[in-house]
């Protein structure tokens, strides 16, 4: 898969065009697992659709096994399954049905020894013959995913495929999409949960107001940020200069220290200032840590 200087303009009313994508080039070689992260708004939806032939793009081309998007469409969208964000169905028709139906779009007769396989992978079975306004958000997602896997396509995209779904399905899903990888098959995933992408990324590329911040193995990003980190828990306010630097989820806070010794300065300012902590521990850095850094560290663009 390749991406070679695109660009992506949304004209607005009363307003200049808002640059969705500038200059976006990357490859994803075949069989690798490869994230798309991003804020919200740093156009990774808007990369799928141009990827998916939904939307063209303002310049630039794309290449899917070999086939740019626009002028060899069919083969290329052959060669993708792809998993939307939202749920999109349509109610009548059953679950087995919407496969048949999907299978049937790439002229697919035969197709019932894999649709079962889909369903058995993905813990649908007992849902075959249920109307998909029958099911809840999460099985309805199983199926949006069986549906992208239908025609056995080379290269899976997945647009936040776990966004709002619980743990059971999550592991489910993973579980089946490595074993994909693992037979060959190119994934694509964009994501808001850093840690499913540290587990499973080869390489990550980090989007940030339509531009490539950062492209590298999951493995360099995060020994670029090899800082060792102090996580405690407390229900006092931190000193402004340490609030700063710090990454607080509900009790919990986060924070950086540059070398070894580093955490002792922070204990001693934390003593200082009066902030009663438990739980601590010691930890290295995630990616989340290289992300927020990366965000923080580029400045907001003109035009945007
Ligand atoms: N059809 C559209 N018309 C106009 N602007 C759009 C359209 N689609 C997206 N945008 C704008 O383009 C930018 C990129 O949006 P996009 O949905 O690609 O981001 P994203 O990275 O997928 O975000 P999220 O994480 O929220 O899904 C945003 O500023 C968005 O408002």
């Amino acid at each position: 898969m390749r991406f070679e200087g695109v660009e992506k303009r949304y004209a607005r009313q009363g307003a200049a065009p808002l640059q969705a994508l500038q200059g976006v080039s990357f490859d994803i070689q075949p069989g690798e697992f490869f994230g798309l992260l991003g804020p919200n708004g740093a156009g990774k939806t808007t990369l799928i659709s141009l990827l998916a032939g939904l939307a063209r793009a303002s310049a630039g081309r794309i290449e899917v096994m070999g086939h740019e998007v626009v002028s060899d469409y069919a083969a290329a969208r052959r060669a993708l399954g792809i998993v939307p964000q939202e749920l999109v169905f349509d109610p009548f028709f059953s679950v087995r049905e919407t496969l048949r139906i999907q299978s049937g779009y790439f002229g697919l007769r035969r197709n019932e020894a894999w649709i079962d396989e889909l369903l058995e992978a993905l813990g649908l079975a007992d849902k075959a013959g249920a109307n998909m306004r029958q099911l809840s958000g999460g099985m309805k997602r199983r199926v949006l995913v069986a549906q992208a896997l239908v025609h056995r396509p080379p290269v899976i995209v997945l647009d936040e495929p776990t966004a709002g779904v619980d743990v059971e399905l999550r592991q489910t899903l993973w579980a089946f999409i490595s074993r994909l990888n693992r037979a060959g098959h190119t994934v694509l995933l964009t994501t808001h949960y850093l840690e499913e992408a540290e587990a499973l990324c080869h390489r990550i590329a980090m989007l940030k107001q339509g531009r490539v911040v950062a492209l590298d193995r999951t493995a360099a990003l995060l020994a670029g940020a090899a800082h060792p980190v102090l996580r405690f828990k407390t229900d006092d306010a931190l000193p402004a200069a340490l609030a700063a630097q710090a990454r607080v989820t509900g009790r919990t806070v986060q924070l950086p220290a540059r070398e070894v010794h580093g955490i002792e300065t922070l204990l001693a300012s934390l003593r200082q200032a009066g902030v009663r902590i438990e739980d601590l521990e010691i930890g290295r850095a995630d990616l989340e840590d290289v992300f927020l850094g990366l965000m923080a560290a580029q400045a907001p663009e003109a035009g945007r």
